[in-house]
């Protein structure tokens, strides 16, 4: 599990991770969500002791990551995937790191295929890989020590459409296995397709955390019933907002507040379902003052 307490880490008077509060839990996929510029990177090198916490703390697994002996046995970071050294191999990163941590040269080719790089490429100098090879690099490295967390800043960023939903099924294989997987990124879509938690931040604030079954319960319910004028009464007199949308209405509370008052005075309900927009409207919405542009409709 990884703990992150209370974190606060100024910049002069700049604070870029303001009195920040979650857990990522074994077994389960937890992204952090948030536009450009929240505090995600970092928050995530004040995790792997790469930036000291202005107060707060993280530990990881009840220790902080400074005190765990052969670190990469335990926790798997990918940061930076441009950071590697341009000038060796990718064989040869993964070799310098498997006999850091006492590993075999076996356990190399073994990631080097889990991660999908051929022996070829991987004979190659890492200034000539793609921005998507290097992040397969990367997560072989995470993955080399056989972790039981990975911290992992935006992994998708420069893979394909058909990478990124490889190493979404690697991930959550990871966490199905018990695995703690906490990925940051700027993309909903691609958080909402894999995370099983999701901690949303905003200008270095928690903005909102939950399943994405709890936030999407934040975003209200669309509802169109055959008896409407029954629906509204009955709404109103459990005081629960109510708008107009379409041919039907938004209310402001859970589907199942709604299919409970409908069954109670025997409504019948033609659409019950999360409103429109969802998470994505939520998270434009909680981040909106920190948003670079004005959004309409879609995020990229
Ligand atoms: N060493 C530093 N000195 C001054 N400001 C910094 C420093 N490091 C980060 N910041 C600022 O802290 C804020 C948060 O940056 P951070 O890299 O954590 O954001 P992020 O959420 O990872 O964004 P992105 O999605 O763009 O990667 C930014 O405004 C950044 O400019």
């Amino acid at each position: 599990m990884i703990k992150v307490e209370n974190l606060t880490r100024t910049y002069g008077a700049y604070t870029a991770v303001d009195d920040v509060s979650f857990v990522a839990r074994p077994g389960r996929v937890t992204g952090f969500l948030g536009p450009n510029g929240a505090g995600k990177t970092t928050t995530m090198r004040i995790m792997v002791g790469l930036s000291a916490p202005t107060s707060g703390s993280v530990t990881i697994g009840g220790h902080r990551y400074a005190d765990i002996p052969n670190p990469g046995l335990h926790v798997g970071v990918l940061l930076d995937a441009t950071a590697q050294h341009a000038g060796r191999t990718g064989r040869e990163v993964l070799t310098l790191a498997a006999r850091t941590m006492g590993l075999p040269d076996t356990r190399v080719d073994e990631m080097l295929a889990l991660v999908g790089l051929t022996p070829e490429e991987a004979k190659r100098k890492v200034r000539n890989y793609s921005l998507g090879m290097r992040q397969r690099l990367g997560l072989a490295n995470a993955l080399l020590g056989d972790p039981q967390i990975l911290i992992l800043d935006e992994p998708a960023n420069g893979l394909d459409p058909a990478g990124i939903r490889w190493m979404r099924g690697l991930l959550k294989s990871y966490a199905e296995r018990g695995g703690t997987v906490l990925l940051s990124s700027h993309l909903l879509n691609e958080v909402q397709l894999i995370a099983d938690d999701i901690v949303m931040i905003g200008r270095g604030r928690i903005v909102a955390q939950g399943t994405p079954e709890s936030l999407l319960s934040r975003t209200g319910t669309f509802v169109r019933a055959a008896e409407t004028e029954e629906l509204l009464a009955a709404l109103a007199e459990h005081g629960v907002a109510v708008t107009p949308v379409g041919d039907g209405h938004r209310a402001d509370t859970e589907a199942l507040v709604v299919g409970k008052l409908a069954a109670e005075r025997q409504i019948t309900l033609i659409e019950l379902r999360p409103a429109d927009g969802g998470l994505e409207d939520l998270f434009l919405e909680l981040t909106a003052d920190t948003q670079r542009d004005a959004t309409e409709g879609a995020l990229a």
